[in-house]
Parts: structure tokens; C-alpha cells; sequence
């Protein structure tokens, strides 16, 4: 495969890169050639200490390796449709594409098409990783739900990896634990949500313990029920309106009421939000609109701020399946500690390069 795309002078996709990518495919496309140039140490290799010889990447990934100007090595991954351009970025702590590049990666008709670009840096702070983000509109930001499954995963293509891991994630979100499990699919301790509301941030004013919930929020002369979460970054989470107190989301327009939220006077950073239809005590459905990305088939801290939003409003169980457009979530808001828990799956949709 080594056809060439004219996209503009500035920016080439190369290698043949697919634009409209098959979703869940059963084995992943390649793109990228085999070429190791180089082999990175592992620190977390059990035999690192007494080999001189590096544990190889993952095959799939050598291309990686290959030090061409200009030239951006990736893999894209999707966690339920919600899709990473994802950038080996071990060797510096500067990520190697800048937010106006992951602008034009992200577009969908003219570049590789995603919903943000994830980086992994080297860790800090005692951690074994640092994850970096630019949503598809170039903005930065602290954490990604899905995004950080995909990252357990690219992870373990990179370091050759096999069977059950762990890694210790520094976010913008602070430490983020995401667990390979054995059947493939990654758990993630998303730590605690903040309800305090000019932590998450909001303006929306905050009932005696300083939380939003259930409160009343005026979005184009319409009165929503929201609560308010943050995962790391912010949520707005609604059941229903003040008329219509339970939502269809289906009959949502979300691309006509989504940026409205979005850009809300009371939500100094943005926010996402979510609409959200309660199925039963344990199964919710939502539909998602993004901050900095728009709608999407799924969101990892939506439906993890989700579940707290359902617990506080008392409409569920601790313990829900969360059922998105690109396929459903185990959440767990666990009493014991108050940590979030996420349970789901991250796959790699091909292998590429492109010319910056
Ligand atoms: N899709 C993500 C969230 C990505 C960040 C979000 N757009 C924001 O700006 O906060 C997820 O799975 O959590």
C-alpha cells in the first residue's frame, strides 16, 4: 500500500491512509511497514536488568521506530467509536503534533479522522506513563474515558506486553489506574468525581453542600434538570426537562442543542453533557455531545459521570450498564472508597503514517 493522498501543501496523508475506517473490524488494517531503527529500553521488562538486548515492540509497531522528517508514525485505536489517532511520544515530554496539526489529523474527510489525538509521554511523579490529549478542535483536555483504555492497550503494543497489566497513568486528571483484565477489555479506576461546583467548573448555583444537582438550567428558553460532574473535566448531566421529566434520547438534536450547552454562560470552561434515558435501576442509555469534539459514539468519563449523576438524583444503583451509541460501558461508583470504576473494551482500527 504506498499510494499517496494530495490533501494541501502543508499537510499529505501517505501510506494509503483510510478516511471512512470499517468500524469493529475483526483484524486491524496495516498501513505502517515493519522497519526498526531503533529498539526502546522497558524498564518494566522482567529480564531488563540482566539483558543487554531491549524487549522488542510488539511487529505491529516497529514502524514506529522509523525516524523520518516530517513523517508522523501512529496507530488509530477506537474505544465503542470513539477513535485516537494514538502517538508514541516516550522519547520527549513535548508532544509531537501540535494542537493545529490534530486539528487537521482529526478532520474526517481530508485527514486520518478521529476524535482526538493521545500521546504517551514519559510519567512523572512515580507514575509509569503521562497521557496528553488534543480534542479534535485543538483544545486540551484533563482526561479521556475511552481515551485511556485505548492508551493501556497501545501500551502494551509498544513495550510487547502479554496477558493481565496495570500502569500508573499521570493525567491531567491526576493518577489514573487502567487494568488489562483477561478477557482483553481494560478496567479503569477513575478515581473520585468532584461535585463541588466551582471545581467542576460551573456557575449554576450549588444547593448548601456545595453540589449541582438536580438544579434548573435555562438552555434556548427550555428548563433542563442538570446535575453536574467532574470526572477531571466537566459534565452536565440531564435526565429531563422540568415539562418532560424523562428523557427519549433518540429524539434528541443533539447537533442543535449540544453546542448550546456547551457554550452555556454557566460553564466557564465548556462543558460535555450528556442526555441520559434511565431503562432500569442498573441500565441507562445516553447520547453525548462533547466539548471540543461534538457528538460521539461514546464518552468514558460521560458515562462514569453519568452514574454519580443517577445515584445522586436516586434514579439507579450503584453499579449500571451505560449504554452508548457505539456500544455499552460497566460503570461501578464504588461506596467503599468513592472511586469510579469503568469496565469496557479498546481495539486498533490500522496503522500510519502521514506527512505533517
Ligand atoms: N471522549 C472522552 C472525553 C474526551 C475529552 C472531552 N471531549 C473534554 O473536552 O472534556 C472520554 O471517553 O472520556
Amino acid at each position: 500500500m504506498a499510494a499517496s493522498i494530495s490533501l494541501t501543501q502543508s499537510f499529505r496523508l501517505r501510506d494509503a491512509l483510510v478516511a471512512a475506517h470499517p468500524f469493529r473490524l475483526a483484524s486491524p488494517f496495516r498501513f505502517g511497514r515493519s522497519f526498526p531503527l531503533f529498539q526502546n529500553p522497558s524498564s518494566r521488562s522482567p529480564s531488563a536488568s540482566m539483558s543487554v538486548q531491549a524487549p522488542k515492540k510488539s511487529p505491529d509497531v516497529e514502524f514506529l521506530d522509523r525516524r523520518e522528517s516530517g513523517i508522523l508514525h501512529f496507530v488509530k485505536y477506537h474505544g465503542l467509536g470513539n477513535d485516537f489517532i494514538m502517538v508514541d511520544n516516550r522519547n520527549s515530554s513535548e508532544p509531537k503534533v501540535t494542537p493545529e496539526q490534530a486539528v487537521k489529523l482529526c478532520e474526517r474527510n481530508i485527514g486520518v479522522g478521529a476524535d482526538g489525538v493521545i500521546f504517551v509521554l514519559p510519567g512523572v511523579n512515580d507514575t509509569d506513563y503521562t497521557m496528553r490529549i488534543f480534542n479534535s478542535d485543538g483544545s486540551e483536555p484533563e482526561m479521556c474515558g475511552n481515551g485511556i483504555r485505548c492508551f493501556a492497550r497501545f501500551i502494551t503494543e509498544l513495550e510487547n506486553l502479554h496477558g493481565m497489566q496495570s500502569f500508573r497513568i499521570h493525567t491531567g486528571a491526576g493518577l489514573i489506574v487502567p487494568e488489562i483484565q483477561s478477557d482483553g477489555k481494560v478496567k479503569v479506576d477513575m478515581g473520585q468525581p468532584i461535585l463541588h461546583a466551582p471545581d467542576i467548573p460551573t456557575m449554576i448555583p450549588a444547593d448548601k453542600n456545595g453540589s449541582v444537582i438536580k438544579a434548573e438550567l435555562v438552555v434556548d428558553g427550555i428548563s433542563w434538570n442538570v446535575t453536574c460532574v467532574s470526572m477531571g473535566n466537566p459534565h452536565c448531566v440531564t435526565f429531563g426537562t422540568k415539562k418532560c421529566e424523562a428523557l427519549q434520547v433518540d429524539d434528541i438534536k443533539l447537533e442543535d442543542i449540544g453546542p448550546k450547552f456547551e457554550h452555556h454562560e454557566m460553564f466557564p470552561s465548556r462543558t460535555n453533557t450528556e442526555f441520559v434515558q434511565v431503562i432500569s435501576c442498573s441500565h441507562l442509555k445516553m447520547r453525548v455531545w462533547e466539548r471540543g469534539a461534538g457528538a460521539t459514539l461514546a464518552c468514558g468519563t460521560g458515562a462514569c459521570a453519568v452514574v454519580v449523576a443517577a445515584v445522586l438524583e436516586g434514579h439507579t444503583e450503584r453499579h449500571c450498564v451505560v449504554e452508548l451509541p457505539g456500544g455499552p460501558l460497566e460503570i461501578e461508583w464504588r461506596e467503599e472508597d468513592n472511586h469510579v470504576y469503568m469496565t469496557g473494551p479498546a481495539e486498533v482500527v490500522f496503522y500510519g503514517s502521514v506527512a505533517l
